[in-house]
């Protein structure tokens, strides 16, 4: 049995995540964190606020860290301190917070993913080929929904999206636009534009635009509930335990070739 930590176990992906750790017949949980430490009780689950705390009674081999990338980055050291393997979902990075995260992955195999659905990852890889297969006769956009609580725009998964679609087209950052307004003229040919929808219960909902000439393509994942979500990470955690020590992502634990 897999010794696992959840973070943010009073969290929307933490329940999730608490119920198929339960489930599984291969992971047990070690222990959680919360700073709603009152409610550990009626979930029937030992831990605390701080990582490093329950990191030194649990005896863990693996974090499952669904919180925010700040929190992630102080969970990244805490387990680097310690030796323990992390599958890190929080999304929400900079380029500063996520080369934190590659320093403590110098010592300890975390696995970064904005999307571990496998579903997602798969779209992902898609979506690349798609764009290599279609090449510059098409103006490629993503659109992204999600529920009003969500407090990052856009979504990680609409930033990698974006990632993977500029490195197919030989694109860089510089040609990702966020937002539209005004007198913006005629839109530029290595343009990628990136757009965010939020509001009500929606789960997470990704789609790539190709518009061409007289045609248009395109590819959707729609997230009903986020168990695809949990149930990646557990795949993740799995194939992250023991591994040596780097920064690791979906595609690696799919066996994917990395997109970007
Ligand atoms: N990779 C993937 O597939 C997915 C990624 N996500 C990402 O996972 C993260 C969590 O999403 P979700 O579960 O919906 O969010 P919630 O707000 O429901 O849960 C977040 C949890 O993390 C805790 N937390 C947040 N910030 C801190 C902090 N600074 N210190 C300690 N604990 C903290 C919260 O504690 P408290 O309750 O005390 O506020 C809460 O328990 C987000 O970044 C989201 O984008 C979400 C779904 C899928
Ligand atoms: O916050 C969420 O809910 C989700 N966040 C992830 C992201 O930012 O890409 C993944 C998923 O779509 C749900």
């Amino acid at each position: 049995m897999i010794r696992t930590v959840i973070t943010g176990v009073t969290g929307r992906m933490g329940g999730t995540l608490l119920r198929l750790v339960r489930e599984s017949k291969d992971l047990e949980l070690a222990g959680a964190t919360t700073r709603q430490v009152s409610r550990l009780e009626s979930l029937g689950v030992s831990g605390g606020e701080d990582l490093g705390r329950v990191l030194d009674t649990a005896r863990a081999q693996v974090v499952i860290d669904f919180t925010s990338a700040e929190a992630s980055v102080a969970h990244a050291r805490q387990c680097a301190e310690r030796g323990v393997a992390m599958v890190i979902g929080s999304t929400g990075f900079t380029a500063e917070s996520r080369a934190e995260v590659a320093a403590s992955a110098k010592s300890i195999p975390v696995v970064l993913a904005p999307n571990t659905s496998v579903g997602v990852n798969v779209v992902i890889r898609m979506a690349a080929e798609l764009a290599r297969v279609l090449g510059e006769g098409y103006d490629v956009e993503v659109l992204e929904a999600h529920h009003r609580m969500k407090k990052d725009a856009p979504s990680g998964t609409a930033l990698k999206l974006a990632e993977v679609l500029a490195s197919a087209l030989g694109r860089g950052q510089d040609d990702l636009t966020y937002a539209r307004h005004g007198q913006i003229g005629a839109r530029p040919k290595q343009e990628i534009g990136v757009q965010t929808l939020r509001g009500g219960d929606v789960v997470g909902e990704h789609t790539v635009y190709y518009f061409g000439e007289g045609e248009r393509i395109e590819l959707t994942h729609r997230a009903t509930n986020r168990d695809q979500f949990g149930l990646g990470a557990l795949r993740a955690a799995r194939w992250v335990t023991g591994r040596s020590p780097g920064l690791y992502d979906m595609a690696d634990v799919l066996g994917f070739q990395r997109t970007s």
